[in-house]
């Protein structure tokens, strides 16, 4: 199954993506289609093998759209540039036919005062109200400034469907050519006793207005996406690097991998890699959210886009292009924004049976108004009027804003979201599951204590030592990269393993120097039936300090004892303090064994502790945790690790959310990635979650609100008791005004601090 994201232009309205998304999801092999009105993506799920880019980009295209890769060029340098032309040029042609449209529905209002008021005005001519003339003028606004209205109306009638344009090209056609019949034979009204009169400036200026609410709408839209914008802009344009043992400045495109780039201090670093020689300090706020500069030295890694603070160093590219932490970031912010967030199945769903339900309803206007009034005019008001206030492109716009401004901000400060379900989610949560190692804890842990069992005479502690740096090289687990580095401060050497295992959640075993070696839990070795007796004093002693200890066996014997600190992240327990505060329930879950698990709980003030749970079970207890609401609907559980081997348990998690401590960025693992390892930016993201969920109820209620109110007033409803009939120029600025209204709304979340 591969995903594919697609930038779509030509959609008018958010009744578009419906037809997009059914399009699309009929071919075979297409399992799933969403599709952003805001962002104008469409994100595609397919089976490769039996659909390909070029049958969705058809499929796109047969419904009256178009559609285009996002490539992932495009999003890095300069390239944002030709998005941003195109955008120009759709607002120029925007402006251009409202300005016209302005000027001439200024003249046809001036020139209707007389009639609309019933008073006489000196400055007006008399011919300015003239049929002939009104017609001429607004002829050009009714079908070129309003010519997209009948495209989008077409497009949608060949789907056999409505869209907003239908609406607004049905009420404003049903004025113009009510006025043009009027006009052609006013005799016909006369001799029946009704007043010729004629409404062109009603289709003008409903026109007029729809387009400027429509270039607001665009505008904000714009101003929705700025995130990214500025993600792609952190990125500086050249790099210098050594080829042929000279300095050069190339493009940061020819950058490749392994060259040796340097930089000073002030420049920003243009690619992702590890520092070979000299020292600094960087900034990688605009990266991690991580506001103090961290400290570089060779070995360490740097990231692309930060900025270089004090000293000059030179650093290997190891990843460039696409592959650059940037570069993902952008796409997964990008992915994100496109995507469609639960709650907004009922908009789409409503919106799906609006159209039509407003068309019908304008017809009984009509004919309920007819019959009542035997007067075509007053039956056409409020038709007209039904058809213009019913626009539901507030509706629209409602969650997709609120769900691209949310994320962007997200990006700003660190926290990457994968996708707007995530998004939604995350301010349900009940319960936190926090990993220990790596999360709560640095993940750097180091050796403080180590004892053997006969003492260091002959130098037996640093064999040992030996012995246990040799087996402990070939495991990745941050104990045993402890255990390597301190055998490296000793100075002892390593030998060669045969037949390594490791066993997860145990230890390791492995043959060194015809020694059979085991380093691990005390229950595992005392499950293989060795004594461990003479150190579970010193065990329970460093246990409740709150370390690590692992136990080293020879032969079938107990030879030494480790202990292992690992310090606490310094902002964990203020993160803790501020969930508890949010109402929510803490939970550590550790491998590691229970007396050292309680210790470091009790530091950061976890009440609820999972200890010596296997790797393999995190995910079940996870499981576990989510059927203990006793209701039916499970418990929302958040899942905090740092993304290798949580993986599973991650993913279980209704919300996983993975800690991608410097580069380490385990994106794909996790619904959300905390960038920078503060665990407070799970604050962050479950307040940003509450602030974006807030926003879109309000768009909602007011979309709805709007138009449940709106279209029994456009009816007439108030008629009978107050002699009151909505003017379709008056609904026309309204529904302006509610799309407007709804963006700038969801433009208030750019205002979010991050806790
Ligand atoms: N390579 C190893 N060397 C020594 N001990 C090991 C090794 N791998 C695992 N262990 C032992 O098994 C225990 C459980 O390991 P596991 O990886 O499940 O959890 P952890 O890393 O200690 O904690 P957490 O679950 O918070 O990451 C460790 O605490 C350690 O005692
Ligand atoms: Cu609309
Ligand atoms: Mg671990």
């Amino acid at each position: 199954m591969d995903t594919l994201t697609l930038k779509i232009k030509g959609m008018s309205c958010a009744s578009c993506t419906s037809a997009i998304e059914q399009a699309v999801s009929s071919l075979s092999g297409v399992r799933e289609c969403t599709v952003n009105f805001s962002a104008e993506q469409a994100t595609v799920k397919y089976n490769p093998q039996k659909t390909d880019i070029k049958q969705i980009q058809d499929a796109v295209d047969a419904a009256g759209y178009q559609a285009y890769p996002l490539e992932e060029q495009e999003m890095m340098v300069g390239e944002g540039d030709k998005e941003k032309a195109v955008r120009k040029a759709e607002e120029r042609n925007l402006i251009r036919k409202l300005i016209i449209g302005s000027i001439i529905s200024i003249i046809l209002i001036v020139g209707g005062l007389p009639m609309m008021t019933g008073l006489e005005f000196s400055f007006i001519p008399r011919w300015l109200h003239n049929p002939w003339l009104q017609l001429i003028l607004t002829t050009p606004v009714q079908f070129w400034c309003g010519y997209g209205f009948y495209i989008g109306s077409w497009k949608a009638l060949k789907r056999r469907t409505a869209t907003m344009d239908t609406l607004i090209a049905l009420g404003t056609s049903a004025a113009f050519f009510y006025s043009l019949v009027v006009t052609i034979f006013p005799d016909f009204f006369i001799n029946r006793g009704l007043r010729a009169e004629v409404y062109y400036e009603t289709a003008a200026v409903v026109i007029t207005l729809i387009l400027l609410g429509r270039l607001f709408e665009h505008r904000a839209k714009g101003k929705t996406s700025a995130a990214i914008r500025k993600l792609i802009g952190l990125q500086p344009r050249n790099a210098r690097v050594i080829r042929n043992g000279r300095e050069i400045d190339i493009l940061i495109q020819e950058v490749q991998l392994d060259d040796v780039v340097i930089v000073r201090p002030g420049e920003k670093i243009p690619v992702d890699g590890e520092v070979t020689e000299g020292n600094s300090t960087v900034d990688e706020a605009m990266v991690t959210g991580e506001s103090l500069p961290i400290k570089k030295q060779p070995g360490d890694e740097v990231i692309g886009a930060t900025i270089n603070k004090t000293g000059s160093f030179k650093f290997k590219a190891t990843r460039i292009g696409k592959n650059t932490v940037l570069a993902q970031i952008v796409r997964l912010v990008q992915e994100a924004q496109g995507s469609k967030a639960p709650i907004q199945r009922i908009a789409d769903r409503v919106t799906a049976w609006f159209v039509p339900g407003v068309i019908f309803i304008a017809i009984a206007t009509f004919i309920v108004w007819f019959y009542a009034t035997r007067n075509i005019t007053l039956a056409l008001i409020p038709t007209v009027g039904v058809l213009i206030i019913a626009c539901p492109c507030a509706l629209g716009l409602a969650t997709p804003t609120s769900i691209m401004v949310g994320t962007g901000k997200g990006a700003e400060n660190g926290i990457l979201i994968k996708d707007a379900e995530s998004l939604e989610l995350a301010h349900k949560i009940q319960t936190i599951v926090l990993d220990k190692t790596g999360t709560l804890t640095e993940g750097k842990p180091t050796v403080t204590n180590f004892i053997t069992v006969n003492g260091t005479a002959n130098g037996n502690e640093l064999k040992i030592l030996s012995l246990a740096a040799s087996l402990e090289r070939n495991s990745e687990h941050p104990l045993a990269e402890a255990v390597v580095r301190y055998a490296q401060s000793q100075e002892v050497g390593v030998k060669n393993v045969r037949d390594f295992v490791a066993v997860p959640g145990s230890g390791v075993q492995g043959f060194v120097l015809d020694h059979f070696v085991q380093i691990g839990t005390l229950r595992w070795l005392e499950s293989e039936g060795i004594d461990t007796q003479m150190f579970l004093l010193q065990n329970n002693t460093w246990s409740n300090e709150g370390k690590s200890v692992i136990w080293i066996a020879v032969d079938g014997k107990i030879e030494a004892l480790m202990g292992i600190a690992d310090a606490l992240k310094s902002t964990s327990q203020e993160a803790v303090r501020m969930l508890h505060k949010l109402g929510l329930e803490v939970v550590m879950l550790t491998g590691d064994n229970r007396p050292t698990a309680e210790a470091i709980a009790r530091e950061v003030g976890i009440d609820r502790v999972f200890a010596e749970v296997r790797p393999d079970r995190k995910a079940e207890q996870v499981k576990t945790l989510q059927k203990e609401s006793g209701k039916k609907e499970r418990k929302i559980i958040a899942m905090v690790g740092d993304g290798i081997n949580d993986a599973p348990a991650l993913a279980q998690a209704d919300v996983g959310i993975a800690i991608g401590t410097g580069t380490d960025v385990a994106i794909a693992a996790s619904d959300i990635t905390l960038i920078s390892g503060d665990l407070q930016g799970i604050i962050t993201a479950i307040k940003l979650s509450q602030a974006t969920i807030r926003n879109i109820r309000q768009n909602l209620f007011f979309a709805f609100f709007y138009n449940v109110l709106g279209i029994p007033i456009a009816a007439g409803i108030l008629f009978p008791l107050f002699g009151w009939l909505l003017n379709p120029i008056i609904a026309g600025a309204a529904m302006a005004f509610s799309s407007v209204s709804v963006v700038t709304n969801a433009l208030r979340l750019r205002k979010f601090k991050a806790y």
